[in-house]
């Protein structure tokens, strides 16, 4: 298991200047293997700046990083696979030599970097553009590459900065099948991204940050759960004033009557009334979004 804990990390200030500023302000969270978990916050929260740290990209102030119950060393980090915000390929070097060279950086023969190199060219749709320089390539298919650079010596742990962002939905689901697929195999798998649909949807828990604190984490369900809930009750051609006393709000339009009751409420009772009144259209919970869980959290 990654286990984060209380990170502390303050940019500049120091003796005879000012306070500095407060970047990371006691992040703790851990990622199990084969979890994926994102990483989630506005910008400036503070998701770069962990990670850094993780990979010993920067030093934090205080607070520790283990993995599998010892302090992160600098061997674990080879074994981890990283991808920066600020990207790191080399633009000039062809895309299939570029791959192997990283391979061969954390440790792969030549032979093993070759044969990583063949797979993820093939499975990330890349294999006819690896004798072509990466900045003839578009966006999308450089971070095609970045992520076949992340993934060539077969990481123990992925750390991947806003892997997603500029893509199109093609290139989010070959991504998103790569890195499904490593975890699937037991890898923990850190990203963090501001398209909350896209995590909601790979991630198994979710953390969120805000101004340098973890301020929610958990399963994206148990969040979910732990909001509270609205019920919604659609009603065609009700008899009039069917929801007198009932909690919530009525709307109306075009004959529906739309009933949203929130907290305190007997379900039963509403349904029933309800169906009393006239054709009962849609009656459920309503879960907030990922998106709704996290304005809450960081308003
Ligand atoms: N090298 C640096 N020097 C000074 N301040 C920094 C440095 N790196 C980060 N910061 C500050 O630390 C805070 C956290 O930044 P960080 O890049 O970690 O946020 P983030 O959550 O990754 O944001 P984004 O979503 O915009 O990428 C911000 O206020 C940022 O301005």
């Amino acid at each position: 298991m990654l286990e984060i804990s209380e990170l502390r990390k303050r940019f500049g200030g120091g003796p005879g200047a000012s306070e500095g500023k407060v970047a990371l302000d006691g992040i703790s969270f851990a990622v199990r293997p084969g979890e994926m978990f994102g990483f989630v916050g506005a910008n400036g929260a503070g998701k770069t700046t962990t990670m850094r740290i993780v990979m010993g990209v920067l030093q934090a102030d205080s607070g520790s990083v283990s993995w599998e119950d010892r302090p992160l060393a600098y061997d674990d980090r080879r074994r981890f696979g990283y991808m920066p915000e600020e990207r790191g390929l080399y633009q000039k070097m062809r895309v299939g030599e570029q791959i192997e060279y990283f391979g061969r950086l954390h440790g792969l023969g030549q032979q093993a970097a070759k044969k990583a190199t063949d797979d993820l060219l093939e499975r990330l749709g890349l294999t006819e553009r690896r004798g072509d320089a990466v900045q003839t390539l578009s966006l999308g298919n450089q971070q095609r590459v970045q992520l076949a650079v992340a993934l060539v010596h077969d990481p123990e742990v992925l750390v991947l900065d806003e892997p997603f962002s500029g893509l199109d939905p093609i290139a989010v689901d070959a991504l998103a099948t790569a890195l499904q697929e490593r975890c699937r195999s037991g890898v923990p798998v850190i990203f963090s991204s501001h398209q909350l649909e896209l995590v909601e949807r790979l991630c198994d828990s979710v953390g969120i940050v805000a101004a340098g604190r973890m301020v929610a984490t958990g399963t994206v369900a148990d969040l979910r759960a732990a909001e509270s809930n609205t019920l919604r009750v659609v009603v065609r051609d009700p008899a009039p004033g069917w929801a007198d006393g009932l909690p919530g709000a009525v709307t109306a339009t075009d004959g529906k009557h739309v009933l949203l009751a929130d907290g305190e409420r007997d379900d039963q009772e509403i349904l029933r009334r309800a169906m009393k009144a006239g054709h009962v259209e849609h009656f459920g919970v309503e879960r907030p979004t990922l998106t709704e869980i996290f304005k809450e959290a960081v308003t």
